[in-house]
This record gives structure tokens, C-alpha cells and sequence, in this order.
């Protein structure tokens, strides 16, 4: 997917799309929600731990880099969940992969206002920013019955 825009010179710019990944770390059969706390638009909402693959950097790279830097925990990267979901008229695109926890790390909400593990009959318990709304439901068979 590419975004289109002239340039000076009146010709067409093909850009990338800015790739935003967030993971979706599933353990005994819940998923892991955080609230946003910034900005004052969507504090509150609820979201992927992620953010921007910087450049030159891989995906899973970035993932395990903001999971670090957001939860304070050690993940592993696994499949993909759901499509890719355009952002932002295209200029930038979703990507949630699976990821578990090692270690035994237990998340901290160092960035975000609220942690909560979700069962799948609690994901709809809480706003989620809306481009996650074809992740979360590709994420519900993944997710066990609720215990
Ligand atoms: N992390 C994350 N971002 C999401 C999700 N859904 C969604 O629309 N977004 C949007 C919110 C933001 O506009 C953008 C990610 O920005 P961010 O602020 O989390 O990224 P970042 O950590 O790299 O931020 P920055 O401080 O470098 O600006 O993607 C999601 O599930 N997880």
C-alpha cells in the first residue's frame, strides 16, 4: 500500500505507509488491553502495546523494543493476527502480531493508565481505538474459553 502526493515539481510522490505494529499477548487464554494516557483524544481508549517501526528497524524488533520500553517485559513474536488496518487516509498502516510473555515478566503500565486481561467474551468490555475493531474480532478464536 502507498500514499500519492505531488511534489514541487508537480510530479507524483510514492511514499510508504508509516508502519505502526502492536502486539497482542495472549496468556492463559486472555489478551492483554491497555488504556492510552495520551493524548487527550483517545486517553482512555484501549490499544495494542506498540508503536512506530523506526527506521531500518524490523517488526518484531519494534515490538520487543516497545513492549520493553511500555510494560517492562520480554516477549516472544508469533503470527499475525488479523490484517493489515490503513490509518490516517493510508499514510500509515496497523499490523498486530501474537506475542507471549517470558520470563515469567509481568507487565508494568509504565506508559500506559490501565492494564487489564480480557477473556474473549470480556474484549468487548472496553473502547479500543477504532482501527482495532478488525483486529480484536480476528482475535477472539484465538482466545479460550473464558476461565
Ligand atoms: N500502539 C498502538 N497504536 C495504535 C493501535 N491502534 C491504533 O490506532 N494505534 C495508533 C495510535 C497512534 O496514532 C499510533 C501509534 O502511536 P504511538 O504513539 O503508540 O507510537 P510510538 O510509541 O512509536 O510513539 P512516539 O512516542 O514515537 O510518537 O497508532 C494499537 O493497537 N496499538
Amino acid at each position: 500500500m502507498r500514499t500519492e502526493r505531488a511534489n514541487d515539481g508537480g510530479q507524483v510522490e510514492r511514499r510508504e505507509p508509516k508502519v505502526i505494529v502492536g502486539a497482542a499477548i495472549i496468556r492463559d487464554g486472555r489478551v492483554l488491553a491497555c488504556a492510552r494516557s495520551a493524548p487527550p483524544e483517545v486517553a482512555g481508549m484501549w490499544e495494542f502495546p506498540g508503536g512506530k517501526v523506526e527506521p531500518g528497524e524490523t517488526e518484531t524488533a519494534a515490538l520487543v523494543r516497545e513492549c520493553a520500553e511500555e510494560l517492562a517485559v520480554r516477549v516472544e513474536i508469533g503470527a499475525r493476527v488479523g490484517r493489515n488496518v490503513r490509518m490516517a487516509h493510508g499514510r500509515s498502516v496497523l499490523k498486530v502480531y501474537a506475542a507471549r510473555l517470558l520470563h515469567g515478566d509481568q507487565p508494568q503500565p509504565l506508559e500506559h493508565s490501565a492494564l487489564r486481561w480480557l477473556s474473549a467474551t470480556e474484549l468487548d468490555t472496553v473502547t479500543w481505538l477504532p482501527a482495532d475493531a478488525p483486529i480484536v474480532a480476528a482475535l477472539r478464536p484465538l482466545l479460550g474459553p473464558a476461565s
